[in-house]
């Protein structure tokens, strides 16, 4: 499959300050791609070495295989929303549209402003004044402003952030809708891990200047190599002769008291020492529910390691 993004070896320091010290990925056709990673770990500088407002100090970075730098003809199949929305707020909402369309030289440009306000829900507020625009509005009339060319890529940095839940889940919904309905590729830097879960096809971790974590949601679930497992006890005031119990079992790493019962992190995927255990000791068990990690107990496995 076509690689959209090629990144290879990349290297950047900043003030002598290596921020990227030689990351490699790629994103194939077709993916939402979640770039995650702590603040200042070098999320921004990547897109924007990617989109070439910025010259990396060697290694590759490139979009549809060419550096975008020197190929307006790719840089045409590209959308980009970063912090800023690119929007005017003395101008209403179609006037925005209408103003980047023309500059992009769009060529139906009143039936595509039509298409991309019903798209965001803004259709009712075409004639608003922007400048009078929540910011989940805004965010919205931001991405229809970096898709009006119909690109085949869009890069997204923090799309959420700053958003309330309602507006994220807004926003969220459009990714969703132009991975799918569209084909877009999208590029999304996140620090919202659940939002991350819940739509990427792909993530990675980058953190000390490389790259901790590369794989697809699931595998990195999958492969995490712990488990959690909350255990409900039929007479909870048993719980602390449990936690003495369970907390001479080896693979058993962290213990914490829930309502009803304990829940437990272990290093393997059995449950088995622990349920035995528990029946060995004469403590009844009403359930054992076994958790498959999110990818916020992955991420900070990850951040951990590197403390
Ligand atoms: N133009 C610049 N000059 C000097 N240092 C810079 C420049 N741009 C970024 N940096 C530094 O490089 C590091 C990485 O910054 P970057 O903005 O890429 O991180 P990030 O992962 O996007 O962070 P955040 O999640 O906070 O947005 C930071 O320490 C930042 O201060």
């Amino acid at each position: 499959m076509e690689n959209v993004v090629s990144v290879l070896n990349l290297k950047k320091t900043f003030d002598k300050k290596p921020v990227l010290s030689g990351i490699s990925f790629d994103v194939p056709r077709g993916e939402i791609f979640g770039f995650l990673g702590p603040n200042g770990s070098g999320k921004t500088t990547t897109i924007r070495i990617l989109l070439g407002l910025l010259r990396p100090d060697s290694g590759s970075a490139l979009v549809f295989e060419q550096p975008l730098e020197t190929s307006d003809k790719t840089r045409a199949r590209v959308g980009v929303l970063l912090e800023n929305n690119g929007l005017f707020d003395k101008l209403t909402a179609y006037e925005n549209l209408k103003y980047y369309a023309e500059l992009y030289g769009i060529p139906d440009v009143e039936e595509r402003i039509r298409e991309l306000l019903a798209f965001t829900d803004l259709t009712s507020r075409k004639d608003t004044l922007v400048g009078t625009f929540s910011t989940g509005m805004k965010r919205k009339l931001g991405i229809a402003r970096a898709i009006l060319h119909r690109p085949e890529v869009l890069f997204l940095d923090e799309p959420t952030s700053t958003l309330d839940p309602e507006a994220q889940k807004m926003v969220r919904d459009l990714i969703v809708h132009l991975s799918g309905d569209e084909s877009m590729t999208v590029f999304l830097s996140s620090h919202n891990l659940d939002e991350v879960q819940k739509i990427c096809s792909r993530v990675a971790i980058l953190h000390g200047g490389t790259i901790k974590a590369l794989d697809s949601v699931e595998n990195l679930r999958k492969n995490s190599g712990v488990t959690n497992v909350r255990i409900t006890l039929s007479d909870s005031s048993q719980v602390n002769e449990a936690r003495s119990v369970v907390s001479k079992i080896p693979t058993v790493t962290d213990f914490k008291e829930i309502e009803e019962g304990f829940s437990v992190t272990l290093s393997d995927s059995s449950a088995s020492p622990v349920i035995s255990g528990l029946c060995s000791a004469g403590i009844a068990i009403e359930e054992v529910v076994k958790d498959k990690r999110s990818l916020e107990d992955i991420y900070i496995d990850v951040m951990r390691e590197e403390a």
